[in-house]
């Protein structure tokens, strides 16, 4: 180990790399007073482009993030630590990886799983963007898994390309009335507020790849089309072979996800409603794993028929001064 805090080598003991990253790489670690097991981040200051001034400020303001945020389905930090070259950060282990590699490993993974892993990540970005932040970098790569088991927990991770919606001076413009504001300050105003649209069309990309086993922007998917080409014209394929077996509407809320158009673009909220998430089943399996009754047994689900389910009005003990 490269000169490790001392804290974190008295508090830790780190094994084996579980995982790379751009800007550095996991390490199963066990937590020396619990023996639990833990996943230390690594990130390195100098793989940060330019000075190590905009190096301190984006990682600081991703740790200030990760710190802040609270959802089931968002990474939680649990110790930070810092060098001259290196930030550490102990995370808790997510045992199934990298969504990324279980697509590579499954080809496709099977529609009702995807529609778990898909309904998890809206509630997540949901939560950030209610929470004035735009991740910005979702991808396979950036979502972890709790297990090996298909139904799990999701956790979204990286918050490197994060941003803050702070008030803007624009935002204090628009306040004021507008006697000798020019036209172009409101259509500004428009891009700027449709900044969060970019993580839907990335969750778009996110479930045409674990649904198709294939991006729907590639290389060569298109002669004389290059990727970014592809993408700004909106132009993919549902290649038969591979979305046959899919229903019109995961195929539907796709297309709607992928709109070249922000404004037309389904939001967050919109895609809650699409008729593909409307299944109570799916639902009802997500936030008995987001929200376990009893955190001991994760899978409890409390059937709502049960007597001891609904306490009796004569328990409650009603403070007499009601
Ligand atoms: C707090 C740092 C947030 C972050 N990246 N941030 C960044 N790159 N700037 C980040 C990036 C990646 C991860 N990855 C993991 O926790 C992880 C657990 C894991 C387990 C595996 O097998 C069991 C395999 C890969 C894994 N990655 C966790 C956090």
């Amino acid at each position: 180990q490269s000169n490790l805090p001392k804290e974190l080598s008295e508090k830790y003991m780190i094994t084996k790399k579980i995982g790379v990253g751009v800007c550095g790489e996991v390490k199963l670690a066990f937590e020396r007073a619990t023996c639990k097991k833990v996943a230390l981040k690594t990130i390195n200051k100098k793989d940060f482009p330019a000075s190590v001034g905009t190096a301190t400020r984006s990682a600081e303001r991703e740790i200030q993030i990760l710190q802040k945020i609270d959802h089931p389905c968002l990474i939680k930090t649990k110790d930070f630590f810092q060098t001259d070259d290196s930030y550490y950060i102990v995370l808790e282990l997510m045992e199934g990886g990298e969504l990324y590699d279980r697509v590579k490993s499954k080809q496709q993974i099977k529609e009702p799983i995807a529609k778990l892993y898909f309904y998890q990540m809206l509630k997540a970005v949901e939560y950030l963007h209610n929470n004035g932040i735009i991740h910005r970098d979702l991808k396979p790569e950036n979502v972890l898994l709790s297990s090996h088991d298909d139904v799990c927990i999701i956790k979204i991770t990286d918050f490197n390309q994060s941003k803050i919606l702070e008030e803007s001076a624009l935002m204090r413009t628009l306040c004021g009335t507008p006697t000798y504001l020019a036209p172009e300050v409101f259509t500004d105003a428009v891009t700027v507020g449709y900044s969060r649209a970019v993580d839907a069309w990335s969750l778009g990309v996110v479930l045409f790849v674990c649904l198709a086993g294939y991006p729907p922007f590639y290389p060569n998917a298109r002669i004389g089309l290059s990727v970014s080409d592809q993408i700004t014209q909106g132009i993919y394929t549902f290649i038969p072979s591979k979305w046959d077996g899919i229903s019109d509407d995961a195929k539907d809320v796709v297309k709607k996800l992928l709109r070249v158009d922000p404004n037309a673009r389904l939001t967050i909220e919109e895609a809650l409603q699409h008729p593909w998430l409307m299944d109570e089943a799916m639902k009802e399996t997500a936030e008995g794993i987001m929200y376990p009754k009893d955190p001991g047994d994760a899978d409890a689900t409390a059937d709502p028929g049960d007597a001891d389910a609904t306490a009796d009005p004569g328990d409650a003990t009603a403070d007499p001064g009601d």
